[in-house]
């Protein structure tokens, strides 16, 4: 089959390995910079151009969009699922999952484990907000944020209130959460390939820190799942509507709490904590499922 990978950089590790496990399968991968697709929004005939060329004999459609690009990255990929192309994950899901606020709510609403969580654009009564997360310490989260940057660790109600008062200042919007102290600065991915985890590792944050990111100097080792995890995860990415998640989860004492949901999850770190030819998985699944124009809202947004 013809699979277009949708990525800027075809160097990055996760689009190498893709490509790689596509070509070993006797695959073509035709690798497609969203920013500079272009396409024709005609009435029923849609069409994407890329560099002078017509691409309208794709079978699938692998996303790796990055998070600056999302609303086009979506627009071009709904345009290959209005063409029937079969996508490793649909445009509505990706959308969805790049939303925060959005993710946590259709989580809740399913019941699924979450950290105590309170949003706030303008809040009047900072004390309130406080007091409804339980108190500190708490965990206070730009939107925006990302590999653990604008994650911060509120001991005490004064520095709460100071750190939050002083993202109101710039006019940035907030997630304030309970901190679930026993994950000891530790989570846990859990990578998803339709409906099965198959693999999954922890990530602990060095000595101090509270923030397992491998971008702050965390480190990934593969780790043992409870069948209670294994379930949350799985729902999580089902609930999110994608084929394909890392679905990230800290142990509470409440049970496993969903942290975030990744349409995009990379595959440096899993690959070589576990050992284990995702690429090779992912490629497996659109095999099994690619069929014309398997979506749930068939490029409808
Ligand atoms: N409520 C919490 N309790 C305990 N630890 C937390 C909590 N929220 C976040 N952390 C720790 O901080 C890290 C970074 O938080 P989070 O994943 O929410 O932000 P991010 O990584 O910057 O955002 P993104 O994953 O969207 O790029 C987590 O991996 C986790 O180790
Ligand atoms: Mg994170
Ligand atoms: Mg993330």
């Amino acid at each position: 089959m013809k699979i277009a990978l949708l990525s800027r950089n075809k160097k990055l590790y996760s689009s190498r390995r893709l490509i790689e496990a596509a070509e070993e399968r006797g695959h073509e991968v035709q690798v497609i910079d969203v920013l500079r697709a272009y396409m024709n929004i005609a009435s029923h005939k849609p069409s994407i151009h890329y560099k002078g060329e017509d691409i309208n004999d794709v079978d699938a459609v692998i996303p790796r969009i990055g998070a600056s690009v999302t609303a086009y990255g979506a627009a071009v990929l709904r345009q290959f699922e209005m063409m029937g192309v079969f996508p490793l994950n649909e445009s509505v899901a990706l959308t969805r999952s790049r939303d925060k606020l959005r993710s946590l709510q259709l989580l809740s609403r399913k019941g699924i484990g979450l950290p105590v969580t309170v949003y706030a654009s303008k809040p009047d009564d900072v004390k309130d907000m406080i007091a409804m997360v339980g108190g500190p310490p708490l965990v206070i989260k730009l939107l925006e944020g990302t590999q653990g940057i604008g994650v911060v660790l509120a001991e005490t109600h004064k520095s709460a209130e100071s750190i939050i008062q002083g993202f109101m200042g710039i006019n940035a919007s907030i997630l304030v959460q309970e901190y679930i102290k026993e994950s000891k600065g530790a989570d846990i991915r859990c990578f998803v390939i339709g409906g099965k985890v198959v693999a999954s590792m922890k990530r602990q944050g060095p000595e101090g820190e509270f923030r397992s990111n491998v971008h702050r100097g965390g480190s990934a080792t593969p780790i043992k799942i409870t069948p209670e995890e294994r379930s949350t995860a799985v729902r999580a990415a089902k609930i999110m509507g994608l084929n394909v998640a890392g679905v990230d989860l800290l142990r509470s004492n409440h049970g496993p709490v969903v942290m975030e949901v990744n349409s995009s999850p990379g595959l440096e770190a899993i690959e070589s904590a576990t050992g284990k030819d995702i690429a090779g998985l992912i490629i497996e699944y659109i095999e099994k499922n690619k069929k014309f124009g398997k979506t749930a809202t068939r490029g409808k947004g």
